[in-house]
């Protein structure tokens, strides 16, 4: 008997139609058609195609309001498509998403462990009793980020690197096939971004997709392997060499150096 895959489909259009010619083949997670993603009249991105590989690892990169986070929201179904269709291999609630860290409101008091356990949610069930199996599970991923012995700390009294270090381990108890990152390296000491990308690397490792708005491109040359450049428009998909020549033309021309990108993560 062969592999049932679902689809999910995010499009501009209940009409719109799927897919059928093999686009989203078992090696792929996420396929874009001609996506435009914007917010009433202001379109942020238009007309992107291309693919993630099922288990690639991939920086988004751009300018200030090139795109990058509603490319991430558009991959969740949180922002629809103007124009286009998204497929996705997983449903949003099968895809980690850890938000840029100045939309999260550190006041709300819960400890460590408390916030860790919210990455079990899809797993445990909402209001339902964190097991055994599940507590330990929590205990191992604050141990992965460096913060053994923080369990019962608020998090309004973590520094900001230990508190990203705490939403990567509600990532890691997620344990979800696709990752996506937004800055996660903004504003964080360089112990803590070089532990972070090590947890990154693992995720890559264990064959999960895993896509990363990152503004240092030097961080980006040396760990991510694929790169999307964005600028309104895909600029460039494809190896990291490439796109970030493509985004540095894109800067010394100030407009797009190339064809719109169809690339394939
Ligand atoms: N909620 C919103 N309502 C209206 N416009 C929005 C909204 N969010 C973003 N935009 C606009 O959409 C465009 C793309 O924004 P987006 O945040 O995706 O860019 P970005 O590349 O992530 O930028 P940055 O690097 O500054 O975070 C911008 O022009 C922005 O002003």
């Amino acid at each position: 008997m062969g592999l049932v895959v679902s689809w999910w489909n995010h499009s501009s259009s209940c009409a719109l139609p799927f897919s059928g010619d093999g686009a989203g083949g078992p090696s792929t997670d996420i396929v874009l058609h001609g996506v435009a993603l914007g917010y009433r009249n202001a379109v942020a991105i238009s007309g992107l195609s291309g693919r993630f590989a099922q288990g690639s690892l991939t920086a988004i990169v751009g300018p200030n309001g090139a795109g990058k986070t509603t490319l991430l929201k558009g991959l969740l179904g949180l922002v629809r498509p103007t124009q286009g269709w998204v497929e996705c291999r997983w449903p949003a609630r099968a895809m980690a998403y850890l938000s840029q860290t100045n939309e999260v409101d550190r006041g709300f008091p819960i400890t460590v462990s408390d916030f860790v356990a919210l990455g079990l949610w899809n797993r445990v069930g909402s209001l339902r009793a964190v097991g055994r199996p599940f507590r330990q599970c929590i205990a191992d991923a604050i141990a992965a980020v460096g913060l053994q012995g923080f369990e019962h700390t608020w998090i309004s009294g973590l520094s900001g690197g230990q508190f990203q270090r705490v939403r990567f381990a509600r990532v890691l108890v997620q344990d979800a096939p696709v990752v996506l990152l937004d800055e996660p390296f903004a504003g964080i000491d360089t112990p803590t971004v070089e532990d972070l990308l090590r947890l990154i690397a693992r995720w890559h490792a264990e064959a999960k997709t895993v896509v990363t708005v990152v503004h240092d491109l030097e961080l980006v040359r040396a760990h991510f392997p694929r790169t999307l450049a964005l600028a309104g428009q895909g600029l460039s998909w494809g190896e990291t060499p490439e796109s970030l020549n493509a985004l540095a033309a894109f800067g010394r021309a100030g407009a797009p150096s190339a064809a719109p990108a169809a690339g394939r993560s």
